[in-house]
């Protein structure tokens, strides 16, 4: 395989138009001098020592390993299968070390491992319900103080933060809102007010192909596996990545000592999926880009990092590659909504996202049902919000499949001259209307 010369310099970015994009700080491919090639070409190439020059990495489907003080004994403390997903994590993540384990929240889990009791955790109002699930645990059971608050304003955030600072949690694009939060900004900020903190961000709505947080200032970033990564919704997994050798020996203590590594199977099955990761990612978020469009066209309230409508469109530029796959939007009414969600046929309702099929949910009853509707109406988590997430089918059935849903909905009609979206008057809900709901 040789170097491309007619390759498209790192920072030169079109978006789905062809029109140009704000240049990105951070080059296409992560920089960590061990890269010889785009990123794209790196997801496909692993190092292999394998004896028979097998082209897949063999799955060591083995619990134990014979001998004394050998480099693998027991694959809770280590397998080579995962060892190989690994290295090749660290080189796409532009990390150190790379750690995988059984789900994106044992990744949670294994980082809050590193917390004691008394320790602050800065986080935002908009992140996964899991997640939320988690820290509520932690501040109920484990004598750690939360602190929830608007983390797209650095301001709310630095009011915040204090030498009792351990960890701050950052999600950028958030889930499901779609906020995006300065990572350089808020990094440096929660370093300054304790150069002990960490800054820890969950990557998940991006993927290493679209972002990379160690870049941006973070000391631990991670992300569900069960997402891009794999792509194929037929693996749980968590991988979690640093610069520091320090913390991430102290990251590998939790997972040997409670056994989440990720499987030898599983580990296969990532590695698999990371090959295809550019091209997926690339063809789902044009098919998210148009959908985007679409419907903010008939007069939805879209929230997608691709629009210029986002208003943290340049900030997300200036830190990221892409947009994702995945955009939220409201209809006004929980009962249209429902109704949408309902009509839908080729989007499946379903949690999750990142997958090669495309999804349709409403977070409240699903993804984000663990926060408790008073969290939720605090926080400004609209009842009504449907996520959806985008796949690689062809975007003309998803955009006809969409409008069936909302025509069906009484979300919008159809008149001779196209689409019209049904205005909502002043001091109406969607919900009163009379619905049209004839398949
Ligand atoms: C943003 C985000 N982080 C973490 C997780 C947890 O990942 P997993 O389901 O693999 O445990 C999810 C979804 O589950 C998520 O959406
Ligand atoms: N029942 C699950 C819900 C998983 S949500 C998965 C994903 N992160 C998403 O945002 O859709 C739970 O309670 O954890």
């Amino acid at each position: 395989m040789s170097s491309s010369s007619t390759s498209i310099p790192a920072n030169k970015r079109l978006d789905v138009d062809g029109h140009n994009l704000p240049p990105s700080p951070t080059p296409s491919s992560p920089s960590n001098g061990k890269n010889k090639y785009s990123l794209a070409t790196e997801l496909v190439y692993t190092e292999s020592n394998d004896q028979y020059n097998a082209s897949s990495v063999p799955i060591y489907q083995s619990a134990t390993f014979k001998g004394e003080g050998n480099e693998y004994d027991y694959t809770r403390s280590g397998n080579p299968t995962r060892t190989h997903l690994e290295r090749h994590l660290a080189k796409i993540m532009n990390a150190h070390r790379a750690l995988v384990v059984s789900s994106g929240m044992a990744c949670l889990d294994v980082i809050t491992r590193l917390l004691h009791p008394g320790d602050e955790v800065v986080t935002g109002d908009d992140l996964y319900g899991g997640s939320n699930r988690l820290l509520k645990y932690l501040s109920t059971h484990g004598g750690i103080i939360v602190r929830h608050v608007d983390t797209t304003n650095p301001d709310s955030v630095a009011g915040v933060l204090s030498e009792k600072t351990a960890m701050v949690l950052l999600e950028s694009p958030t889930n499901p809102l779609m906020k995006v939060v300065d990572i350089p900004t808020l990094s440096s900020l929660a370093h300054k007010a304790n150069p002990k903190s960490l800054v820890i961000v969950d990557n998940t709505m991006l993927s290493p192909y679209l972002q990379n947080p160690l870049d941006l200032g973070a000391d631990i970033v991670y992300e569900s596996g069960t997402k891009y990564l794999s792509g194929h919704h037929d693996v749980m997994a968590g991988v979690m990545a640093t610069n520091s050798p320090e913390l991430g020996d102290k990251l590998y203590f939790p997972i040997n000592a409670s056994g989440c590594g990720l499987s030898p199977f599983d580990s296969w099955l990532l590695l698999r999926g990371i090959k295809t990761l550019a091209v997926r990612m690339e063809k789902q978020q044009a098919n998210a880009m148009a959908i985007a469009r679409y419907l903010e066209s008939h007069g939805f309230k879209v929230r997608y990092p691709g629009l210029k409508s986002h208003p943290q469109y340049d900030l997300h530029w200036s830190q990221a590659r892409g947009a994702g796959a995945v955009l939220s939007f409201e209809t006004g009414s929980t009962t249209i909504s429902e109704r949408i969600v309902a009509a839908a046929k080729i989007f499946a309702i379903s949690v999750s996202f990142g997958c090669v099929n495309s999804l349709i949910s409403m977070p409240c009853r699903m993804s984000h049902a663990s926060i408790d509707p008073a969290t939720r109406k605090e926080r400004a988590l609209p009842e009504d919000i449907i996520r959806l997430c985008i796949g690689i089918e062809d975007v003309g059935d998803l955009l006809d499949d969409l409008q069936q849903a909302l025509v069906r909905a009484g979300a919008v009609k159809i008149t001779p001259d196209g689409i019209e979206a049904l205005d909502i008057a002043e001091g109406e809900t969607k919900a009163t209307r009379e619905l049209t709901d004839e398949p």
